[in-house]
């Protein structure tokens, strides 16, 4: 099946559009290793609604786009394309400190269906951040037509998160995308995403000091467990990113304790 009008940024009627730009519902981050097919999900969901510009202070592209879902406005947010969240070149801290720091209500993660066990190590990193996720799995056609047959159901088993298979570039199964993505960001498809063990030691580790992180950060803000296991990983870029968002965070309530109190 195709995309439809109620799902699709490219088909959706104009004046319903324009109506709803001013609210957004839900804001949406597209992730996936380089090549898998993003911009060509973004593209066919947000059609001309798009514009593009830099990442603050990075000269990383950054797209972000609407579309409309049962009359609902998400905004889609074209991340860059990363093998990892490690932070080692600009493309991975934009992506990681985006999912990490402005928390979108949900992720897709697009795949390569011809390679998957190449793109998995990017999905269970994602899912350390965040557990709202849906696996997007790409490029199926071509999948097919090299004889490999991916089990969604399986995978999407494994992973405990929704998985759909698209071939984004022919439209195939994107209104499924968006529909699981709606139940993803309002909660009713709730996900149980796999976390990967590690070491005792670590385990160990993580739980000592995140109770500690979450007096500082406060439960429901962030993954503790991610923040603690970067912490033990002594890596400084996520500690930077941390007090640049806390700081904000006390300015905030600052000014709204002002204006209380005046
Ligand atoms: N056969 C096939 N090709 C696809 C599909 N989706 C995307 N492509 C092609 O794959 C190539 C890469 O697609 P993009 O959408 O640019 O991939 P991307 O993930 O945004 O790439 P980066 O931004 O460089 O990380 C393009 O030539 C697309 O036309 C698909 O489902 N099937
Ligand atoms: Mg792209």
């Amino acid at each position: 099946m195709g995309l439809t009008n109620q799902s699709c940024g490219t088909r959706v009627n104009k004046e319903t559009f324009t109506k709803s730009t001013a609210k957004v519902d839900y804001v949406i981050a597209l992730a996936g290793n380089p090549n898998t097919g993003k911009s060509t999900v973004f593209n066919a969901l947000t059609g001309l609604n798009q514009h593009t510009g830099n990442w603050p202070g990075k000269t990383v592209l950054r797209a972000e786009g609407k579309y409309i879902d049962h009359g609902l406005v998400f905004n889609l947010i074209d991340l860059p394309g990363t093998y990892s969240l490690q932070a080692n070149s600009v493309e991975e801290q934009v992506t990681r400190d985006y999912l990490c720091f402005q928390k979108p209500d949900a992720t897709i993660v697009v795949v390569d269906a011809t390679c998957l066990e190449r793109n998995l190590n990017l999905v269970l990193q994602v899912l350390e951040i965040t557990s709202k996720v849906v696996v997007c799995v790409n490029l199926v056609d071509e999948a097919k037509r090299k004889k490999i047959c991916v089990n969604i159901d399986a995978l999407a088993a494994k992973l405990g998160v929704p998985v759909v298979a698209t071939a984004a570039r022919d439209g195939i199964g994107l209104d499924k995308l968006v529909k699981t993505v709606t139940e993803v960001a309002n909660g009713t498809l709730k996900t149980a995403p796999y976390y990967v063990q590690y070491h005792d030691s670590i385990e160990n580790a993580i739980k000592k000091i995140q109770p500690q992180i979450k007096l500082l950060v406060g439960e429901e803000e962030f993954n503790t467990r991610w923040l603690a296991l970067k912490l033990l990983d002594k890596d400084q870029t996520v500690l930077t990113e941390l007090e640049k968002y806390l700081r904000r965070k006390e300015n905030v309530t600052t000014e709204i304790g002002g204006e209380l109190w005046a």
